[in-house]
């Protein structure tokens, strides 16, 4: 399997705690890989590193085939290089449409003189209707989003982010106010995306890491504790003292 990302060695303290104690691993160009840790384990700061929000201390993390360093790149670079992050609370523009907001998202994906030029065309309307139906909302194309349910504003956020054709996508916590419902079409909304990309979920609900049926790395102060199937991981004696305390 060849990485698209390679987190090597990375460290990085704040206020001389180490939230990030030399962090190794890598994230296939296809894959779906859930991520969980107890609270401050690091996995917010894991996501804020290889989206460039927080430059660490130590270590590389390398992009793609020519391993690229993302850490010589600022966010809006790395997000064009194809590194697109769904943060927990959806953010959705509510008084416009399901397709306003996908259309946006296309727009916004045109670069400074792309977006000036920009006019809607008959290709746009198609990629719209397109990344609707990818996220399970044609039927609400015309809604507004405020209008939808929190589970939908979700899967409207990803098709949003899904205008920029990521390589990489990070969702944090996607299940985190959903219905049993909901939950179920999102494992297989982002069980279906990352056959084509790789889809790095950040989650504490372990039915919904169960039913998502891909490789799980445990994090914990800030170094990967264990990596494998949720199976394997789950019958780890560190992973269970980490979990249910001592
Ligand atoms: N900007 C910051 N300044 C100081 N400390 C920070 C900062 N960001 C994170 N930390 C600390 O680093 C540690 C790791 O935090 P992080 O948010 O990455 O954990 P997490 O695994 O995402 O936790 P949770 O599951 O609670 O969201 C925590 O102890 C946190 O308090």
């Amino acid at each position: 399997m060849s990485a698209l990302l390679e987190v090597d060695s990375v460290s990085v303290s704040f206020d001389g705690f180490k939230a990030i104690n030399n962090l190794s691993f890598n994230i296939g160009a296809v894959e779906l890989r859930a991520v969980i840790g107890p609270n401050g384990a690091g996995k917010t700061t894991f996501m804020d590193i290889v989206t460039g929000k927080t430059k660490p201390d130590a270590g590389r993390v390398l992009w793609g085939e020519d391993s690229r360093s993302l850490l010589k790149m600022n966010e809006a670079q790395i997000a064009r290089a194809g590194v697109g992050r769904k943060f927990q609370r959806p953010t959705v523009f509510e008084d416009q449409s399901v397709s306003a907001n996908l259309t946006m998202a296309l727009k916004a994906n045109r670069g400074p003189f792309g977006v000036l030029f920009w006019r809607p065309s008959a290709t746009s309307a198609a990629r719209v209707a397109e990344l609707a139906e990818e996220v399970g909302l044609s039927e609400q194309i015309d809604r507004k989003a405020g209008e939808l349910s929190h589970g939908q504003k979700q899967w409207l956020e990803i098709g949003m982010l899904l205008a920029q054709e990521p390589r990489l996508l990070l969702v944090d916590e996607p299940a985190a106010g959903m219905t049993l419902a909901e939950r179920e079409q999102t494992t297989t909304l982002l069980r279906r995306l990352a056959e084509t990309r790789a889809v790095v979920v950040v989650e504490h609900d372990m039915d919904f890491v169960r039913r998502l049926e891909c490789k799980v790395t445990v994090l914990h102060q800030g170094s990967v504790l264990a990596e494998g199937s949720l199976d394997h991981v789950t019958r780890n004696p560190d992973v269970i003292e980490v979990y249910l305390g001592r």
